[in-house]
């Protein structure tokens, strides 16, 4: 029998910084996320970020917190929900991190029968940090405790044209409301690392712009060259004019380089240069969350006016929207019917 596992990031239980310490912890310590050494990532993780990070964390959290809890969970589930009412195939929901956990997810399906799995990583664009942990965990779980189950693993779906489509109408449904003179695409930054080292090729990748243009099968799993297709796919799309909509990347950590250009940056010299009403949308992520909900909606709005500019509009992730959940369930039916 065949079944679905959504699997997103995750979000601590709670606000409470002993929750979010428990949730950053085995989060940051996920080799794929921090990729030093196991010595030097528990001394940086443990010794350092665990020490600070969780109190300012929680203190975010507790901005954009809902009543029935963490955004990011609640429109998973949402999601989920809907899916469930439009397909016949058995959906589970799980988080990489915390609750609820992939090893109860493959459980809920396997004690229904399930021995088919498609594995459905809720990240458009591939990343070490995101869709790569998720396979691997999948596959480490079903090695030690479910040997029965095989697994399809739904690819990053940043250029399929049916995600094009919804993201762009979620786009144009927000930009019809208003006046605005630019739109942000705002993507979760990586360390410059991270793309080299999903270099398959070992000498594609230049980080300089130029080697994302060129084709090269190193794209398959080139976080920056999928990030900037997005955009240009929407910006074909909705016919944008050149000039008009750009590129960023936000949430950096620590000191070495990330993707740029930064998206607080971007904010703050646009506005300086007296771009005065820009709209932000953030196609890496496809449900709301701490990193669109405060770094975006406040923090960078913020930044925007403060700088001198003077309207911005956030653009909500296609969240648990009528078309993304039909064509997911598509998606899941036509798999279902394969083979
Ligand atoms: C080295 C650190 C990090 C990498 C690499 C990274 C990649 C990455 N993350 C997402 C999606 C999300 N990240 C979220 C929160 C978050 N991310 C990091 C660090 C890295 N992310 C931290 C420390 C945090 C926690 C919050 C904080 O302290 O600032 C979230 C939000 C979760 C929530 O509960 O709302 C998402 C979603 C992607 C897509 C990505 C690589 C492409
Ligand atoms: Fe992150």
């Amino acid at each position: 029998m065949k079944g679905v596992l959504l699997v997103n990031l995750g979000s601590p239980a709670s606000t409470d910084p002993k929750d979010v310490k428990s949730y950053l912890g085995e989060f940051l310590m996920d080799e794929r996320v921090i990729d030093l050494p196991y010595l030097l990532r528990t001394i940086l993780v443990k010794g350092i970020i665990l020490n600070t990070r969780p109190k300012q964390s929680a203190k975010a959290y507790s901005k954009i917190w809902w009543d029935e809890g963490s955004p990011l969970i609640v429109l998973s589930e949402k999601l989920q929900d809907k899916v469930n009412q439009e397909t016949s195939v058995p959906i589970s929901l799980a988080m990489r991190y915390g609750e609820p956990s992939m090893k109860n997810g493959l459980q809920e399906l396997y004690d229904q029968g399930v021995t088919e799995v498609l594995l459905v990583p809720l990240y458009p664009q591939f990343a070490m940090a995101t869709t790569e942990t998720i396979i691997v965990l999948a596959e480490q779980l079903r090695d030690e405790f479910f040997p029965k189950i095989d697994f399809t693993v739904v690819p990053p779906f940043y250029n399929h044209p049916d995600y094009v489509t919804v993201l762009s109408r979620s786009i144009i449904e927000e930009l019809e409301k208003i006046d605005y003179d630019h739109l942000l695409f705002s993507y979760h930054g990586v360390p410059e690392r991270h793309i080299r080292k999903s270099d398959i090729t070992n000498s594609h990748c230049k980080i300089d712009g130029s080697c994302c243009q060129t084709p090269s099968k190193a794209h398959q799993f080139c976080y920056r060259h999928q990030c900037y297709e997005t955009t240009r796919l929407v910006g074909e799309k909705l016919k944008l004019k050149e000039g008009t909509f750009s590129t960023s990347f936000q949430s950096r950590l620590g000191f070495d380089p990330w993707l740029k250009p930064y998206t607080d940056r971007t904010v703050e010299k646009m506005a300086q240069e007296g771009i005065e009403k820009i709209a932000v949308v953030t196609p890496a992520f496809v449900s709301d969350c701490l990193e669109t909900l405060e770094e975006i909606a406040m923090e960078a709005d913020e930044i925007f006016k403060e700088n001198g500019g003077t309207e911005f509009t956030f653009i909500p992730c296609i969240n648990d929207r009528e078309d993304w959940v039909k064509t997911l369930s598509r998606w899941i039916d036509e798999w279902a019917l394969s083979k």
